[in-house]
């Protein structure tokens, strides 16, 4: 079966700056897939280029086999996109945005159906503004699904939520994907790849450093797995250095660490057992996707924890592309290209990429935009 996406050498500057250097991957029809990374390494450009919002400098992408760029208007039916930093505007309620969107779509899901099956039935007459911000991150995931799309492109999904609105909110991604759509997840969230993702991309520096699935990765970081114990009789090193398993040992005072891969654990226990040491204490620490991703792109640098954000979704880290957009649109706006791009705020042209334009990824213009922010 054919890759629901192909990236193939994706290339992309803004002037001198390379955002996107050289980025392959393909995504398989039913798979959560995540794009990890640092702050600015690229992983935004790649989606907003597999969208059809960007025009890549070189290489070749096709989504669902389609060209987003040349064929932007037949993807749009078919993708669902959730942006970051998306906002609408603040007295549009909730069951007036499901319709409104719904009607942009050839076969648009059931609002209420998809209202209820979000968790927001009980507020279709809630305006967006009086949303809290687990509701509204709801209704982006709500409207990123609303054309019935068969993949769905979710960036930043769970930025500002806090832990428990968090959870529901990966629980919620797993039942869109119980139905068979197709998710590609932009995160920062080591948690959030490691819970959800069936195999994670991670970009550093424009580049793909590693695809795999989160345990995968977390197993090729040297000395996966480290075994602590106490023995109880001393013994020499070389009894453990010698197995394949075993990539290191160290000691403190009477505290024996051997690090490993693979079964470390039960190769271990099985020589000590043999020659009647009993392992004190013993404990076992997994490296994880955190660790694996420190050891790929050389620090945690911008990647956060989940309780790292409880705060705002526009924090330093978004300060380039946040602000209070038109409709649930991202900071930095995408290129002009031949799709159905609605246009700009009143009062300015867009400039650059950098400038914001109303929502463009979904088949018809959006709603009543609101005033436009100064061009960053
Ligand atoms: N419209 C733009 N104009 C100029 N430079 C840009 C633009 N968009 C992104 N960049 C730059 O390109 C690089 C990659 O940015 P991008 O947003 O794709 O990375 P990211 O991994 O998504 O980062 P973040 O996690 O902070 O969203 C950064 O150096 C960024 O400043």
């Amino acid at each position: 079966m054919p890759a629901v996406i192909e990236v193939r050498h994706l290339h992309k500057a803004y002037g001198a700056d390379v955002a996107v250097d050289d980025v392959s991957f393909s995504v398989e029809r039913g798979e959560i897939f995540g794009v990890l990374g640092p702050n600015g390494a690229g992983k935004t450009t790649t989606v907003e280029c597999v969208e059809g919002l960007r025009t890549p400098d070189r290489g070749e992408i096709r989504v669902l086999g389609l060209d987003p760029r040349r064929e932007r208007a037949e993807l749009t039916q078919r993708l669902g996109v959730q942006l970051q930093d998306g906002r609408l505007p603040d007295r549009l309620t909730v069951g007036e945005a499901l319709r409104l969107y719904a009607s942009f779509y050839r076969r648009p899901a059931d609002p209420l159906a998809l209202a209820d099956a979000l968790g927001l039935s009980g507020e279709l007459r809630t305006p967006y503004a009086a949303l809290s911000g687990g509701r509204q991150q709801r209704l982006s995931i709500a409207l990123a699904l609303v054309g019935n799309p068969e993949v769905a492109v979710l960036d930043e999904l769970t930025t500002g939520l806090d832990p428990q609105a968090r959870r529901d909110t990966w629980d919620l991604i797993r039942q869109v994907q119980a139905r068979g759509v197709t998710i590609v997840l932009v995160t920062h969230f080591m948690a959030e790849a490691e819970r959800l993702c069936d195999r994670v991309a991670v970009i550093d520096g424009g580049r793909v450093v590693a695809l795999d699935t989160p345990a995968a990765l977390a197993e090729r970081v040297q000395g996966g797995q480290t075994v602590r114990f106490r023995p109880s009789v001393p013994f020499a090193d070389s009894l453990l250095t010698g197995l394949p398993e075993v990539t290191g040992l160290t000691r403190q005072g009477d505290a024996v660490a051997v690090t490993g891969t693979g079964d470390a654990l039960a190769a271990v226990t099985a020589v000590l057992a043999r020659h009647g040491i009993v392992a004190e204490r013993l404990r076992l620490e997994q490296a994880d996707l955190e660790d694996a991703f420190v050891a790929l792109t050389g620090g945690p640098r911008s990647a956060r924890t989940p309780d790292d954000d409880r705060g705002s979704r526009t924090g330093s880290d978004h300060e380039s592309r946040s602000g209070p957009g038109p409709g649930p649109g991202r900071g930095s706006s995408p290129d002009p290209g031949p799709g159905p791009v609605p246009p700009p705020g009143p009062g300015r042209e867009p400039q650059s990429d950098r400038d914001r334009v109303s929502r463009s990824v979904h088949p018809a213009p959006a709603p009543t935009p609101a005033p436009s922010p100064a061009s960053e």
